[in-house]
């Protein structure tokens, strides 16, 4: 079996892609929802229940990695894979965003970030080429490029400005990167929601040349209008045959809507996050399981999910779980919501692969829009 690292189309429907990433730590299909493992665990899960939901790859982040345990010693462990027991690919976040967004006083300028730890103040320092090298001591499967993702709203001078820093950081992290068979680096598009410049990322990543190309900048809070209408100025422009990952994204809707625009891949803390706050993903929108109207429910949160929380367990059980504040409520539900988002992508991709794309779309978009059961 070749293991060159590939994106294969399978089906198309409109913009819409569904088809296979090949990799070097296997095959995954598209489109595909990645769990978020940020410090080698996907929060309140185990690694056998991560793939019990159907996910075929998890995402990790340089930024806390570098920080705790550190890439050295996760690389004399044997690397990322050994070190958290997940065999399948793993995408790593290259830590600008992170930096940006956790760590306190930090100073960039043209050629990288200096800041100090979240964690114990420690000073660190993270340019194009060291944030490529902790991810090849990390052995990602597929390593991010180093960028800056501008706060929005902000002047397109800005953006410009911001882009071309992160399209000189792309270069210089291609550069740096160590090519393998099926090993991948994508190259991060930005340009805020300004369809000129997103245009000028693209031309200047192709011109580069990557295995898969993300969209950054996104999912900031420029709303979901302003995020659709970027990527309907963006994704064309990217080649047929290139994996699309669009960063940070995001809600059942927000993921439809992006597959409907030419994305592949995607990351969201939300499934995970609300898996821990008492928040439950369904086919109908979400509940809030605190509230009291749970409390003698004995149906399930689902009753299509074939999830432990789902086949086991009553909305009264997990109600009483997160009122007694138990452990085991932010890990039964955080494998519900789990695998309610695997299974969206699956009827997705699958609606992609027999034609009915726009059906299915109509459909889910019905059932949210209706009452909890
Ligand atoms: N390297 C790189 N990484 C990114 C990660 C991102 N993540 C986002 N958005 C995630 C936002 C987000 C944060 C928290 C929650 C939970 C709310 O309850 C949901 C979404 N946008 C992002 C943009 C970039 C980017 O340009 N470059
Ligand atoms: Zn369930």
């Amino acid at each position: 079996m070749s293991t060159s690292f590939r994106w294969v189309e399978q089906a198309r429907s409109g913009r819409a892609r569904a088809g296979h990433l090949h990799t070097a730590h296997g095959t995954v299909p598209t489109p595909t929802f990645m769990p978020v493992g940020t410090v080698g665990t996907v929060k309140a899960m185990t690694m056998d229940a991560v793939r019990s939901t159907g996910a075929g790859i998890v995402l990790g982040n340089t930024y806390h990695l570098m920080l705790r345990p550190g890439a050295e010693r996760v690389r004399a462990l044997g690397g990322l894979h050994r070190f958290m027991d997940w065999p399948g690919p793993i995408l790593t976040d290259s830590g600008g965003f992170q930096v940006m967004s956790l760590g306190p006083l930090r100073k960039l300028d043209q050629d990288g970030v200096t800041f100090s730890s979240h964690i114990d103040g420690s000073k660190h320092r993270l340019t194009p080429e060291r944030s490529t090298d902790i991810q090849h001591a990390l052995d990602a499967t597929i390593t991010m490029c180093f960028d800056e993702c501008p706060a929005l709203p902000a002047a397109p001078e800005v953006i410009a400005q911001s882009m071309r820093m992160s399209m000189r950081w792309a270069a210089r992290c291609r550069e740096a990167f160590v090519q393998r068979p099926g090993y991948a680096q994508y190259g991060i598009i930005q340009g805020g929601t300004e369809p000129e410049l997103r245009a000028e990322s693209v031309r200047a990543l192709t011109g580069i040349g990557f295995e898969g190309y993300a969209i950054g900048g996104l999912a900031v809070g420029e709303g979901q209008e302003l995020m659709f209408s970027t990527l309907d100025a963006t994704t064309p422009l990217i080649p047929w045959d290139s994996p699309r990952y669009l960063m940070g994204v995001g809600t059942p809707d927000d993921l439809l809507g992006s597959v409907e625009r030419g994305v592949d891949m995607f990351d969201c803390v939300m499934p995970t996050r609300a898996g821990r706050t008492a928040r439950a993903y369904t086919e109908r929108g979400t509940l809030n399981l605190r509230n009291a109207r749970h409390a003698v429910d004995s149906r399930p949160i689902s009753p299509h999910c074939d999830c432990l929380a789902c086949t086991r367990h009553s909305r009264a059980y997990l109600h009483h779980l997160f009122r007694a504040n138990e452990i085991l409520g932010p890990m039964l539900l955080t494998w519900h919501n789990l695998a309610y988002y695997q299974r969206l992508m699956r009827g997705i991709r699958s609606a992609i692969v027999e034609g009915s794309l726009e059906a299915h779309a109509a459909w889910l978009r019905a059932q949210w829009a209706m009452e909890d059961w």
